[in-house]
C-alpha cells in the first residue's frame, strides 16, 4: 500500500507491522503535548478542572480533522463499475469540512464534483465521490489545492472525458480575526478534459452546478 503524503507529515512513523513502507499515523501524545504547551503558552493553567482533559481531547479532535493524511485516494475509486452512460454525472452540495494551512482554522461549504464517463463507460459509485472530497478536506489544505487535487484523482482514476470541481466555501480566518469579513465566500473551480477545452460543455455544467437545471 502507498502513502498519500510522501515522507513529510505530522506523525511520520512507521505503523506497526507496516514494515514494507513507511505510513505516516497520527501521533496522539505528541499533539496532546502540543496542546498542553499552547495552553500555557496562552497564560492558561492546563491542570485547572475544565482543562485537564482538553488536550487528549483536542489532539483526538485533530486525529480526525487530518484523517484525510491517512488514506489513499486511489483506494477510495478503486472500485469502478461499467454502466453504459457518457453524459454528465454531477454529485452537487457536497459538504466541505477544511482547516486552512495558513491558520489552522476551519474554512466550509460546498463541493459540487461533476465527471464524463470515457467510451468504456467506467463509473464509480456515488459515494466515493463524497469520500474523495472528505479525504482531501481533512488535511491542512488551501481551497485551490483542495479543489485541484479532488479533479486530479477521478482524471487519474476513471480516466473520464471530462472532469469539474466547484468549491464553495467561507473561511473563519477571515470573518473571527483578520479582516474580519464574515459572510464571504470564496469559488475556485478546477476543470479537466472536454470541460477545459469545450465552453458549452463547461457552461452547461456550471448551470447544472448553480440552479440545477
Ligand atoms: N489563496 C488562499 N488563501 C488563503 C486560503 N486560506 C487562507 N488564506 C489566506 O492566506 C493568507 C495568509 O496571509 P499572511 O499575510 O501570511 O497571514 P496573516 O498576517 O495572518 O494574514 P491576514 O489573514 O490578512 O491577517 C491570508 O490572506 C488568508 O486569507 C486559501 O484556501 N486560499
Ligand atoms: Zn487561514
Amino acid at each position: 500500500m502507498t502513502s498519500t503524503t510522501g515522507s513529510a507529515g505530522p506523525g511520520d512513523e512507521t505503523a506497526p507491522g507496516d514494515d514494507a513502507v513507511a505510513k505516516p499515523r497520527f501521533d496522539h501524545a505528541r499533539a496532546e503535548a502540543a496542546i498542553r504547551e499552547l495552553l500555557c503558552a496562552a497564560g492558561e493553567d492546563p491542570d485547572r478542572e475544565g482543562l485537564q482533559e482538553t488536550p487528549a481531547r483536542v489532539a483526538r479532535a485533530y486525529q480526525e480533522l487530518f484523517a484525510g493524511l491517512y488514506t489513499d485516494p486511489d483506494e477510495v475509486l478503486n472500485r469502478t463499475f461499467g454502466e453504459s452512460h457518457e453524459e454528465l454525472v454531477l454529485v452537487r452540495d457536497i459538504p466541505v469540512y477544511s482547516q486552512c494551512e495558513h491558520h489552522l482554522l476551519p474554512f466550509h461549504g460546498m463541493a459540487h464534483v461533476g465527471y464524463i464517463p470515457n467510451e468504456h463507460g467506467r463509473v464509480t459509485g456515488l459515494s466515493k465521490i463524497a469520500r474523495l472530497v472528505d479525504l482531501y478536506a481533512k488535511r491542512p489544505q488551501v481551497q485551490e489545492r483542495l479543489t485541484s487535487q479532488i479533479a486530479d484523482a477521478l482524471a487519474r482514476k476513471l480516466d473520464p472525458r471530462g472532469v469539474i470541481v466547484v468549491v464553495d466555501a467561507e473561511h473563519l480566518c477571515m470573518g473571527m480575526r483578520g479582516v474580519r469579513k464574515a459572510g464571504s465566500t470564496t469559488t475556485t473551480s478546477a476543470v479537466r478534459g472536454i470541460f477545459r477545452s469545450s465552453s458549452s460543455s463547461r457552461s452547461e455544467a456550471l448551470s447544472l452546478i448553480r440552479d440545477g437545471r
